[in-house]
């Protein structure tokens, strides 16, 4: 312990180091606190970007996740209308609460009980059954930070997992401790009661059978987990569990402590304790099978320094590890084409690890691409010109005010690479697409077009991602910024549009030209943050990173005399780097 507040302080801060010291002790967080500390240790400290969402909006009306009671669920002549809200909830939230869900308040009031107990228990009884297996987890563990290693920082809460089905991976009857043993028990069978009501009626909210998500395997893989969030003595600098989604579907109690929140429009909404209720929520699965019907939510708990200890108790619902899923073939016409491809259970799980915890990650891995509706006009060669009369009135002059400065962008680029890389001669042409992504997908490729350089401005609805290594990185719109591709003679970059579900549509307009490099960001106004999307960009090792530049618009008007960029291109004999 006392190591642990002193490492905290040293300059040098191995963060590997402090994270094993943790886990070897086996103390978990609640050990930790107990010890008296007054500071956190520096592995828990959030960035500064975290931590300044952890303030409460000072002037807000108070927000709240949809409650919805369930009484009536087996009265044929009121269930239409708690489809409906149940439908609406998880379309706009992923998240609601229940009440009269049938589960005895006993039940919620000793599992809420047990887990406490559990927790309480003297370090020596816990540390027996402290094991952690990252790779594959099954069976009964306690540990503090389940992605402990896999994450970055560690954040303030201990758990109990057991894994109850399927029978491979199920806990074995003498390892789940006694002190919560028949309570585990009871809150399984009862969630799963629950579970079993509520995905029949999400069911029939996508219009689908009933069964239907029970049919796909919901219950093959089921998780309990006891959750202990105790006081922190700096709650302002941590927070009890990071921001994430869920794969499957959730059924959770809390006791009246509270810190879990819900993100809602960009707003982390508070899920008031309410006596008897239950949260339930959607994961990111879920919500691909539902092809975005259904949206799955980021959620996290915040710390806190109540005496009292937050207590949850969770059972996850999912599809076992081999499972393949889609978006349902029955929602699925030709105004509504599959938003995801085909995956399976095993693929998101793995993205969901190698991106600390990132699940939502996933989501843009096997998102559909979209081709939207374009429209072109060809500036050259002539004979593929259209006439400016063949060009919507409604768009006429600003297309027509577009490609002629988009021309001179690209032209000014031209010169200065024709020169940087000695290169002279060939057909500059220039043609403007105007692309507007409203929904539906391609089905199609990636896009890798021939032309060699493209000036591109985009709306703020965002979805443009480049191909960076092995992965899609998004190019995030800054007011102003053009974005240049390009491909070179030998390594072209591939790029793609996301479809999204916000209301406003993507609009891009996008100049294509004959010459180029590979990618390049031009912000023509004053923006504070024109490095932010090329420091994603960037990695150590990456071909990219000799061949993408940031210019600001000072930068780019004091080099139209090219011999600055010029300079440093020739220096970089035909890559040019970053500033
Ligand atoms: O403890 C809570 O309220 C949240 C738990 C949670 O979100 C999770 O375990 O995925
Ligand atoms: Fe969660």
């Amino acid at each position: 312990m006392a190591a642990t507040n002193h490492i905290a302080a040293t300059p040098t801060y191995d963060i590997a180091k402090v994270v094993k010291e943790l886990d070897e002790s086996k103390m978990g967080v609640k050990g930790l606190a107990e010890s008296g500390i007054t500071s956190i240790p520096n592995m828990f400290i959030r960035p500064p970007e975290v931590l300044s969402t952890l303030k409460k909006p000072t002037s807000h009306t108070k927000k709240a996740i949809p409650l919805i009671d369930l009484s009536n669920f087996n009265v044929p002549t009121k269930r239409h209308q708690l489809v409906e809200l149940i439908r609406e909830a998880t379309s706009s939230w992923g998240f609601f609460q229940v009440i009269n869900h049938g589960v005895p308040l006993s039940v919620l009031n000793e599992i809420l009980d047990a887990i406490k107990a559990f927790h309480d228990q003297p370090h020596e009884v816990k540390a027996k059954l402290y094991n952690r297996d990252n790779d594959d987890e099954q069976g009964v563990m306690y540990q503090s930070n389940y992605d402990l290693y896999r994450a970055k920082l560690a954040t303030w809460h201990d758990s109990l997992t057991i894994w109850t089905a399927p029978e491979e991976k199920c806990g074995k009857e003498e390892d789940i401790p006694e002190i919560c043993k028949k309570e585990m028990a009871a809150w399984e069978s009862h969630s799963s009661k629950v579970a079993e009501i509520l995905l029949e009626l999400l069911s029939e909210g996508l219009g689908v059978e009933a069964e239907r998500f029970k049919k796909l395997g919901f219950f093959d893989a089921r998780l309990l987990v006891g959750h202990c969030y105790p006081y922190c003595p700096q709650p302002d600098l941590t927070v009890g569990l990071k921001s994430h989604t869920d794969s499957g579907f959730t059924v959770l109690l809390q006791n009246q402590v509270g810190g879990l929140q819900v993100k809602h429009c960009d707003e982390w909404v508070d899920v008031e304790p309410i006596p008897g209720a239950l949260t339930i929520n959607i994961g990111d699965i879920i919500q691909i099978i539902s092809n975005d019907n259904y949206v799955s939510v980021e959620h996290r708990v915040l710390a806190k320094a109540s005496k009292e200890p937050r207590i949850s108790a969770v059972t996850f619902f999912n599809m076992n590890t081999n499972a393949g899923f889609e978006p349902l073939p029955e929602l699925l016409s030709s105004d509504k084409p599959a938003i995801y491809r085909k995956s399976t259970v095993k693929k998101y799980l793995e993205s969901y690890y190698s991106k600390g915890l990132n699940s939502k990650y996933f989501l843009t891995k096997v998102k559909i691409l979209l081709a939207g509706m374009t429209l072109s006009r060809f500036g050259w060669p002539r004979d593929k010109a259209c006439k400016g009369g063949d060009i919507p009135e409604v768009c006429r002059k600003e297309i027509v005010a577009w490609e002629s400065h988009s021309t001179k962008v690209a032209e000014a680029l031209l010169e200065l690479l024709s020169e940087g890389f000695g290169v002279f001669g060939g057909q500059v042409g220039c043609g403007t697409l105007l692309s507007y992504c409203p929904t539906g997908p391609d089905g199609g490729n990636h896009i890798s077009h021939r032309f060699r350089l493209t000036v591109l401005l985009q709306n703020q609805v965002g979805g443009l991602q480049v191909k960076h290594g092995d992965e899609w990185v998004d190019v995030e719109p800054i007011p102003g910024a053009l974005t240049i591709i390009s491909n070179d003679n030998y390594v072209s970059v591939e790029h793609r549009v996301l479809a999204k579900a916000s209301k406003k549509p993507r609009i891009s307009v996008v100049a294509f030209l004959t010459w180029g490099l590979k990618l390049i960001l031009i912000t023509l106004d004053h923006c504070q943050n024109y490095y932010h999307p090329i420091n994603q960009l960037f990695t150590a090792n990456s071909q990219c990173q000799n061949s993408m530049k940031v210019f600001s618009a000072k930068d780019w008007i004091a080099s139209l005399s090219y011999k600055k960029l010029d300079c440093e291109i020739r220096i970089r004999r035909g890559m040019v780097k970053s500033i």
